[in-house]
């Protein structure tokens, strides 16, 4: 496809699909999004990463050419717009991206590019482990008994965007519905927000989650909602889940108010998104896949994260069908923007997962290890030095420059 702004590499060649499976050359052209706010500081350093533990692990034979596309501020300086369709068009003729942080204005402005990216590419399924890597500094006692997966609702929930200010013409026309149908009274200075929550949608992340879980022999999945309040909603996704894992999953699956001693088969539980929370903290170890819907799946990946050392070490990737795009957890850390300061680790390892979906495991693996060497040596960004009293605080960049040479290839 002829493209007005993006620059298409000479060298390099397009992963495909071809009989429902991602077709990765040893070339592949991948789309990325350098983002907002502390984001080229992260994706320079980042990008450097992935490049030295390609060729450590495949010593020429594989190289991934990569190519810029542009969301957030600097496609509104290039096109004038904050998300131009090209982008879009480019993720969807490569399949496969990585992006940093965009910022969303509160309040006012646009809706969220992060999301959008989300619901326009149908990336249903927004997945972030949550794992400790040895020497990285915890509030918590026990930081090794974390290892969760969330398994968050990518597109729907009060994400879908239907909301209207106080005094418009939709909040008071629903208003005044409400009233007619139900007799109940909302006050007319109020904003509105609908939420919907479909069985389709739940069924999907439930199925994706009990693919992976059984790829992967992962031990539970457990539905986090509060659907004691939200019936129709967060009640109906748990029921939704629990009904696709009967129906499509009955011989790998046991319910746990079914165990009687210890199984081969996944546990499938339901936790109340409240005390999910406080059963995060204090019994880490009990818990596994976590799916959840959009607004508690985001809520819980940062409380999650902080149990591990924080943001600064919290992946994530945005995956529909075929189409994949990796990001961090967090966002653009405005304060820190230029400074070459924060911890890239997040995007390190949203890109370790994305070499991992690729299926260039080795190249994941010396990442990995980079990584967690330089953290036990005590080289680490601002974030995990302040916690850690005796570590060398390092910039971004020699982090990242710790990190490859601590890959052993
Ligand atoms: N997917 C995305 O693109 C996301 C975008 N956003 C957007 O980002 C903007 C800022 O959001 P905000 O709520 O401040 O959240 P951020 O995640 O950007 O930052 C919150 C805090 O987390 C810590 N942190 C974040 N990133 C890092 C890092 N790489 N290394 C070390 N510490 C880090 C910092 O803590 P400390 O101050 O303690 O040093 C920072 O002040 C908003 O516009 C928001 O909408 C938010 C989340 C995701
Ligand atoms: O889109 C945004 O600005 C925020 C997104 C977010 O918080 C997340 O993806 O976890
Ligand atoms: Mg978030």
């Amino acid at each position: 496809m002829a493209y007005q702004r993006i620059s298409v590499p000479v060298e390099g060649e397009k992963i495909t699909v071809q009989n429902n499976t991602l077709v990765v050359p040893d070339t592949p052209i991948i789309p990325f999004i350098e983002g907002d706010g502390t984001g080229p500081d992260i994706w320079r350093a980042s990008q450097y990463v992935f490049d030295q533990a390609v060729a450590r692990a495949y010593h020429g034979r594989r190289k991934i050419v990569w190519m810029e596309v542009y969301a957030g501020e600097k496609a509104n300086q290039l096109y004038g717009t904050y998300l131009p369709d090209e982008t879009v068009e480019a993720i969807q003729e490569y399949y496969v991206a990585i992006k940093g942080p965009l910022t969303t204005p509160v309040g006012e402005g646009f809706k969220s590019l992060n999301v959008t990216l989300r619901q326009v590419l149908d990336l249903y399924a927004c997945i972030r482990p949550v794992k400790y890597y040895q020497g990285t500094p915890c509030p918590v006692k026990n930081p090794e008994k974390v290892d969760m997966i969330i398994f968050r609702e990518n597109t729907e929930d009060v994400y879908s965007g239907l909301e209207w200010a106080m005094d418009t013409a939709e909040a008071r026309d629903i208003i005044a519905y409400i009233e007619s149908r139900t007799g109940k009274k909302i006050r007319p200075d109020s904003g509105i927000g609908i939420k919907p929550m479909s069985r389709f949608g739940s069924e999907r992340i439930m199925r994706k989650a009990l693919e992976y879980a059984i790829a992967n022999h992962r031990k539970s999945i457990t539905i986090v909602h509060k659907g004691n309040i939200m019936k129709y909603t967060e009640g109906a996704f748990k029921n939704w889940c629990y009904e696709l894992a009967r129906r499509e999953f009955g011989d790998k699956i046991i319910l746990e108010s079914e165990l009687t001693g210890p199984t081969d088969r996944i546990v499938i539980k339901d936790r109340i998104a409240d005390n999910m929370f406080q059963q995060a903290l204090l019994r880490p170890d009990e818990y596994d896949i976590l799916v959840t819907m959009n607004l508690n799946g985001d809520y819980l990946s940062d409380a999650v994260a902080a149990q591990v050392g924080g943001l600064g070490m919290a992946p994530g990737g945005n995956i529909g069908d075929f189409y994949a795009v990796f990001e961090a957890t967090h966002g653009t850390a405005p304060k820190y923007a230029g400074l070459d300061k924060v911890n890239p680790g997040s995007v390190i390892l949203s890109g370790k997962m994305m070499l991992e979906y690729l299926g260039w495991i080795e190249a994941a693996q010396l990442i990995e290890q980079g990584l967690q060497k330089t953290i036990a040596s005590g080289v680490v960004t601002y974030d995990l030095a302040r916690q850690m009293p005796g570590s060398r605080e390092v910039k971004t960049s020699e982090f990242t420059k710790a990190i490859v040479e601590n890959m052993e290839g």
